[in-house]
């Protein structure tokens, strides 16, 4: 049976998060960075590494079958894929920004004006959307220069924290162009085959079985029999707590998946009902 050929991001922002994150799923990793394909026979898959950018492209016109990349490269890209997965990291915000004394504060303020970006087809989509005409000045990256070196009038670049904005001396205006997270996309382009659309069908659940672990942990502890049913209301778990037998009369122990982000709020909960021996535990992989 054919591989399924999947698109993996082999530098920047987007590459160290995705490779952890397939690895945790169980697929094997590149040795060195100059490795630019691997198979992975037993998987059914066979990875090949690309620039973030280049996974859009590869993916959107089907040279490879799925891949792993940004929401606004793919945007960028004009790709043609279904987003199958949201894999929750490179979270950012696609926003204009300009010299913090500049008047602009909307997209239709913005006609005639020169804007710099590395994602001229994001932006002029945009500025087509709002009916807005201007200039655009295509760059590579380190795009926050522009303004104060006389490039452009304003910027649309990718904005996480704010701080490379503030390090330029600039300020963002106007409603975000869109939000983006990583993701995991298959191609439209052609219908997958019967089997590799299964290998993809795996590869999804997989990842989403890992992410799905690192929000969750595993709650054990004992508890008087009188506070069970309080005790079910704190950690009703996916199907309710499992309840099992303690040699020592009048106590069960319970186990039940809490939210990771939740667990010190319910422990202490637990701990106030009269619940003992409280231990929580990280999960590895999970299928929910
Ligand atoms: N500082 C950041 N925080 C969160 N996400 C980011 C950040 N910078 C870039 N991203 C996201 O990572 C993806 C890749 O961005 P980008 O095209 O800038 O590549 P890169 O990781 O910077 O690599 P390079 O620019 O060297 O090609 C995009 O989806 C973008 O939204
Ligand atoms: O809001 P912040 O937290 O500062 O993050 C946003 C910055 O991060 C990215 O730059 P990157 O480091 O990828 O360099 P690049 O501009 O050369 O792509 C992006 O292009 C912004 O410049
Ligand atoms: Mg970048």
């Amino acid at each position: 049976m054919s591989l399924l050929r999947v698109a993996v991001p082999n530098k920047g922002s987007l590459s160290a998060a995705a490779v952890d994150l397939l690895h945790e799923a169980g697929y094997r990793v590149r040795r060195s960075s100059r490795e630019l394909s691997l198979v992975d026979p037993d998987n059914g898959v066979e990875f090949f590494f690309q620039r973030p950018r280049d996974c859009a492209v590869y993916v959107g016109r089907g040279a490879l079958d799925v891949g792993i990349t940004g929401q606004d490269l793919l945007v960028d890209a004009s790709a043609s894929v279904r987003e199958v997965l949201r894999l929750g990291f490179a979270r950012s915000q696609f926003r204009f920004a300009a010299a913090e004394d500049a008047r602009w504060s909307d997209v239709t303020d913005l006609a005639g004006l020169r804007i710099a970006t590395s994602f001229p087809v994001l932006a002029r989509k945009h500025l087509a959307d709002n009916g807005v005409s201007a200039e655009l000045v295509t760059l590579e990256g380190a795009v926050e220069n522009a303004v104060a070196l006389g490039l452009a009038d304003v910027i649309a670049d990718v904005v996480e924290t704010g701080t490379s904005l503030r390090n330029a001396g600039l300020l963002a205006f106007g409603a975000p162009l869109m939000d983006s997270e990583a993701v995991l996309v298959v191609s439209s382009v052609h219908e997958l085959p019967p089997g590799k659309a299964k290998i993809a069908e795996v590869l999804r659940r997989r990842l989403q079985g890992v992410l799905d672990a690192h929000k969750l942990v595993m709650l054990d502890y004992d508890c008087p029999e009188e506070k069970v049913s309080q005790a079910s209301r704190i950690t009703p778990g996916q199907e309710g707590p499992t309840i099992s037998g303690l040699d020592k009369p009048g106590w069960v122990a319970m186990r039940a998946l809490v939210e990771r982000a939740d667990v010190q709020r319910i422990m202490d909960e637990l701990t106030e009902i009269g619940a003992t021996a409280i231990l929580a535990t990280r999960l590895e992989a999970c299928r929910i």
